[in-house]
């Protein structure tokens, strides 16, 4: 399969060495603006790039007719519009906020927790993540998947702010720390005790690798897509 990579930084490096091993050809290796050009005629396009430039980025692609795999976080009030265009030009998209098998997992656990909390008296719930100081967005974009994840099945929250729980809004301590490649927490506290799921990335391969997978699993699709689609879960 031809791959070009939109956004060449800490991501996008990793992805080129997962995707050669893979047998994929590299065709692009982009750090600017995507264009039919320089885009090199691609099967699919993997995008981790900057929240500020990702909607532009994409919107080309799929005006171009190339599917587009994007983990770029940070620009998702922008999601609705890419979705209709890639339904328009006859495409296919996927976001994910987080590409690891292993985080996609806790998304589902997540769920179940939310679900058996809910009718459950005398718990705060409160979400944490750690990222690199690096990081450009706050909270991470997996960090809004899990609130969202439990708004679908506790009807008392409803939104996210930073920092700590108030009312319907479930609050997000975002910390910044050394070169963290990424660790989430959900914790459920009442007066005697604490239930905590926590995901803990080691390095940035699980992320890479599900890309690659992603996009090897879009190639010939149409539509708007996750990766609990890719997963089967
Ligand atoms: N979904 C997931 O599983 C994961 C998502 N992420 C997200 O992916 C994104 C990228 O992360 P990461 O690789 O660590 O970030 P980096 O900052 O290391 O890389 C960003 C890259 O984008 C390049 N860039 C700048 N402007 C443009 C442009 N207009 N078009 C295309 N590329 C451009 C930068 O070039 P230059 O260096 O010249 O500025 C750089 O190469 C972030 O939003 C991050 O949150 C990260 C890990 C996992
Ligand atoms: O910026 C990062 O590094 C990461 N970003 C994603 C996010 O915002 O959730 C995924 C991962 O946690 C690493």
């Amino acid at each position: 399969m031809k791959i070009a990579l939109v956004g060449y930084g800490k991501m996008g490096k990793i992805i080129d060495e997962i995707a050669t091993k893979r047998g994929h050809e590299i065709v692009a290796r982009l750090k600017e603006t995507p264009t039919a050009e320089n885009l090199n005629n691609p099967d699919v396009v993997i995008e981790f790039s900057l929240p500020e430039v990702a909607f532009d980025n994409i919107k080309t692609c799929l005006e171009n007719k190339i599917p587009v795999i994007c983990g770029t976080t940070g620009w998702l009030e922008k999601k609705p519009e890419i979705e209709k265009l890639a339904v328009e030009n006859e495409t296919a998209f996927l976001y994910g906020s987080n590409f690891s098998l292993g985080v996609n997992l806790f998304f589902a656990l997540n769920e179940k927790l939310a679900d058996l909390m809910k009718n459950v008296d005398g718990y705060s719930c409160q979400l944490e993540e750690i990222h690199h100081v690096h990081k450009k967005d706050a909270p991470s974009g997996t960090a809004i998947s899990i609130a969202e994840g439990i708004f679908k099945h506790n009807p008392k929250f409803d939104a996210w702010k930073l920092e700590e729980t108030q009312g319907n809004q479930l609050g997000i301590f975002a910390i910044r720390e050394d070169e963290v490649p990424g660790t989430h927490s959900v914790f459920y506290r009442s007066e005697v005790d604490e239930i905590e799921i926590k995901h803990t990335a080691f390095n940035r391969n699980g992320f890479a690798l599900g890309a690659v997978v992603a996009a090897e699993w879009i190639k010939d699709k149409k539509g708007n897509f996750a990766m609990k689609d890719v997963l089967g879960l």
